[in-house]
C-alpha cells in the first residue's frame, strides 16, 4: 500500500460489533448473505488486472462491515505483486453504491458509530491511496459516499444513473475530506454550487463538469474498463505511484493526522437532535418513495 494507515483498534472494534441482520429504526429489515459475499474479486485474462465487485443488495450501502470488506479486498489484491490495476464495479442492475448505510447514522449505536466512521475513513485511505491503478466502472447510481468510491478511483467511466454529493438534501454536509476530493476533481465554483444544492448529475452533466471521464454503453462497461486499465498499467508503476502521491498525498496525510478529531466531529455532529430529525425524515421519505 502506498499510503499505509494504521487503524487496528477501530477495525478490531468493528469486528466485535458486527451484525448482519437487523431492523432499522423505521422498521425495515435488512438481511443479506454474510459480509464475506458482499465483495468479490475476480481475475481477468490479463493477470495484472483484477475486478472488485460490490454485491450487497439492495443498494451496496456502506455499513461498517461493507467498508471493512472492500478495504480487505483492496489489501488482498495489493498483496499480489502481479496485480497492478483494479476495476471497481457493482453487480446490482441499477445501483453502483447508494452511499453510507443510513441505518448506521440514524439512531446510532453509540459504541459502534466511531468504529463505523473509522472504517469509512480507512476505506478512503485504502482506495484513494492504493498503489493500484483504479478504474471506476460506475454502472448505476452513485450518490454521496457512492460518489466518494468513484472519486477515489484514478479513472471513471459511467454507463447510467446519477452521481454527486447530495448530503445537503439530507440536512447534512459532506465531511471536509470528501468535499475536498470533490473540489479537487471539478473545481471550487462548480463544487460550491453542487454541494449547496445537493446536485446529482446524470452521465452527460457529470461528464460536462469533469466528475466522470467517459460515458460508455451499458453493454460495454467491462470491455472499456479493461482497456482503460491496460492503458494505466502500461505506465511504469513507480511513475503511477509517484503521480498519485503528488496529487493525493497531501489530502491523505491531512486526514491521517486528524483522524481522531474527524471521528469525534462526525460523532458529535450525527448525535445532534436536529441531525437525527433530518435523517429520520429523509429515511422515511426514502422508504415511502416506492409506495
Ligand atoms: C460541517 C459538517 C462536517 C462534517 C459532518 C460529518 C459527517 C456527516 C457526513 C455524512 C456523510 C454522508 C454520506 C452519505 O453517503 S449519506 C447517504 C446518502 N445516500 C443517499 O441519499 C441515497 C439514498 N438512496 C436513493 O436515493 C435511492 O435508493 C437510489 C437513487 C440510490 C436508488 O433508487 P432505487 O429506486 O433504485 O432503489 P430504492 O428502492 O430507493 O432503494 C433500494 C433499497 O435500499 C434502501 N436504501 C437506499 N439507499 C440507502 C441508504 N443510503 N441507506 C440505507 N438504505 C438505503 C432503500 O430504502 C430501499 O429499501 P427497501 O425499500 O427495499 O427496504
Amino acid at each position: 500500500m502506498m499510503f499505509q494507515q494504521s487503524s487496528r483498534s477501530l477495525l478490531d472494534a468493528s469486528k466485535k460489533s458486527s451484525s448482519f441482520r437487523w431492523t432499522s429504526s423505521v422498521g425495515r429489515t435488512f438481511s443479506s448473505r454474510s459480509p464475506q459475499d458482499w465483495v468479490t474479486t475476480e481475475e481477468t485474462d490479463d493477470p495484472s488486472i483484477a475486478i472488485l465487485k460490490m454485491n450487497r443488495a439492495p443498494a451496496n450501502t456502506l455499513s461498517l462491515e461493507m467498508c471493512t470488506e472492500i478495504s480487505k479486498a483492496i489489501k488482498e489484491l495489493e498483496s499480489n505483486k502481479k496485480t497492478q490495476a483494479v476495476i471497481l464495479t457493482s453487480s446490482l442492475p441499477t445501483i453502483f453504491s447508494a452511499g453510507l448505510d443510513l441505518t448506521e447514522l440514524h439512531n446510532p449505536d453509540k459504541d459502534r458509530l466511531p468504529a463505523f466512521w473509522g472504517a469509512f475513513q480507512q476505506l478512503y485511505f485504502d482506495l484513494y491511496g492504493s498503489r493500484l491503478a483504479t478504474i471506476g466502472a460506475i454502472n448505476g447510481h452513485a450518490p454521496a459516499a457512492g460518489c466518494m468510491l468513484a472519486l477515489s478511483c484514478d479513472y471513471r467511466i459511467m454507463s447510467k444513473g446519477n452521481i454527486g454529493l447530495n448530503e445537503s438534501k439530507l440536512g447534512i454536509c459532506a465531511p471536509p475530506w470528501l468535499g475536498q476530493q470533490f473540489i479537487d476533481t471539478i473545481g471550487l465554483r462548480k463544487a460550491e454550487l453542487a454541494l449547496n444544492m445537493g446536485t446529482l448529475f446524470d452521465t452527460k452533466a457529470a461528464l460536462d463538469i469533469g466528475l466522470i471521464d467517459e460515458i460508455v454503453g451499458e453493454d460495454d462497461v467491462m470491455d472499456v474498463a479493461k482497456t482503460r486499465a491496460s492503458q494505466w498499467v502500461a505506465i511504469p508503476a513507480p511513475a503511477r505511484v509517484a503521480c498519485k502521491e503528488l496529487t493525493r498525498g497531501r489530502q491523505l496525510n491531512e486526514l491521517k493526522e486528524n483522524r481522531k478529531q474527524d471521528v469525534d466531529h462526525f460523532c458529535s455532529f450525527v448525535n445532534q437532535e436536529a441531525m437525527q430529525r433530518n435523517l429520520g425524515f429523509y429515511f422515511e421519505q426514502l422508504a415511502k418513495r416506492k409506495k
